[in-house]
């Protein structure tokens, strides 16, 4: 199934694609938010590292600005310079790009997933060429502003999972089902949250999550919730534990924050044993969770003022320690390759997620990369468009932010459009979709 390709691949070569609009407006205004935050942050680094950091800096400034011009002048992509484990895998495969298409890839030309994944590798490159700022994140600041603009909504979350556990534990009578059809949806819902499709503008979220749960309802294009519950307690009843479960996570900031409360509302309630967060390498499509981000946010969570916030966050230390929670890292997550080349490009990773009972994979870009980022017809079946990658059951939590999705019923996206133009790319509509078995 894997080999046949159903769909061609989006491309700003469509001057009506959101593809086209991000390659020429939204990418170099990511870029120029880059150059802004280097310059800002140029006292302090001259005062943390001196000299040499003062050198760095204007070294990142210059490899970005060169990279700017690439995108607007749609030069051809160039093999990858620094010494970073994963720059043969970007070099091979730029070399069967070459050798398949006789030509190097251009921007506005070339498949949008690769093309968009490479310029967050660049922006890598311009770190990893430092001898001081080789873990310098250019996105850290936005990251941070995002979390702490979001500290109301934070804490309304956090009370309300401490008091729904509390009401758990006093042997109260609980529906489970709507609390996990709940954290599920803010889960989903903080995927709204990222700094990519706002080209860094202000993301945070500032009213209640649990207050618009109701009003977001009918946005919900998708909803595959009653399978997923379902799937999770037919694995308690066959494997006679409750499940081990992947999360595949997106953004850092409140959306982050939503991801630790659904597994923490997993294990308290029974329905995964182990919850395993997968994160990316380096910073990553502006807001992605980096290792450094995981950690800071439990720590500046644990440290708050309020005793909901404290309590549970230091209770999910303690679920690290015990590795109740884990985290990994692999380099897949940030190479282009969608997920049905996992299995052969990335065999380790594939054979890890396949001992999985059920994995989330959050955002957009995760869904991109899951249906091929092709343009499918809207009523091909989810897991059609998945192409064979199918590890373990799956369900994607997406904000649609991109011009591709699939699973629709016919008719329903002239419905949507002829409600919101948009509805493809704003991020106000979403999918809850699940695959178990290939068909
Ligand atoms: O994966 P996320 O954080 O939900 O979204 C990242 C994102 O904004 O970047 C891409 C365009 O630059 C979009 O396709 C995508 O929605
Ligand atoms: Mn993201």
């Amino acid at each position: 199934m894997s080999g046949t390709v159903e769909a061609p691949p989006l491309s700003a070569k469509d001057k009506n694609s959101f593809a086209y609009l991000t390659i020429k407006d939204r990418l170099p205004v990511i870029l120029s938010k880059i150059a802004d935050s280097v310059y800002r942050l140029k006292g302090k680094i001259k005062e943390t590292y001196g000299e040499e950091g003062t050198e760095d800096l204007k070294s990142v400034a210059g490899c970005i600005s060169k990279l700017r011009n690439e995108v607007q002048t749609n030069k051809p992509v160039v093999p990858i310079q620094d010494g970073r484990s994963d720059v043969p895998v970007w070099n091979d495969h730029l070399k069967e790009i070459i050798t398949t298409t006789g030509s190097p890839p251009k921007w506005f030309e070339s498949p949008w997933l690769y093309v968009e994944c490479y310029m967050y590798r660049r922006v890598q490159e311009a770190a990893e060429l430092c001898k001081t700022l080789k873990d310098f994140d250019v996105f850290r600041e936005q990251k941070e502003k995002s979390f702490f603009d979001s500290q109301q909504a934070i804490l309304v979350l956090m009370e309300h999972l401490h008091n729904v556990e509390t009401e758990g534990e006093s042997g109260k009578q609980v529906d489970l089902k709507s609390l996990f059809e709940k954290f599920l949806r803010v889960s989903l819902w903080g995927n709204k949250c990222d700094l990519s499709i706002s080209g860094g503008q202000d993301v945070a979220q500032r009213s209640s999550p649990l207050d618009q749960l109701h009003q977001f309802e009918p946005k919900i294009l998708i909803d595959n919730t009653k399978d997923v519950f379902k799937c999770l307690q037919g694995i308690k009843v066959t494997k006679g534990h409750p499940a081990c479960v992947d999360i595949i996570l997106d953004n850092a900031g409140f959306e982050l924050v939503t991801d630790l409360c659904f597994a923490e509302f997993l294990i308290s309630f029974g329905l995964a044993s182990k919850v395993c967060f997968h994160e990316k390498a380096f910073p990553w499509f502006v807001s992605d969770v980096t290792p450094y981000d995981f950690d800071w946010t439990i720590n500046q969570l644990c440290a708050s003022n309020s005793i909901y916030m404290s309590k549970l966050a230091c209770k999910w230390k303690q679920y690290l320690e015990d590795k109740t929670w884990q985290v990994a890292v692999d380099d897949f997550w940030t190479l282009s390759f969608p997920f049905n080349e996992m299995e052969s490009r990335c065999p380790d990773l594939y054979a890890r997620l396949a001992k999985s009972d059920f994995i989330f994979l959050k955002g957009d870009l995760n869904y991109r990369k899951l249906v091929g980022d092709l343009a499918w017809p809207f009523t091909t079946q989810f897991t059609t468009s998945l192409r064979g990658f199918q590890p373990a059951p799956l369900c994607a939590l997406r904000a649609c932010k991109s011009d591709t999705v699939t699973g629709l019923r016919g008719g329903q996206a002239d419905e949507v459009k002829a409600k919101d133009d948009k509805w493809m790319i704003n991020g106000n509509w979403a999918v809850i979709s699940f695959s178990d078995k290939l068909t």
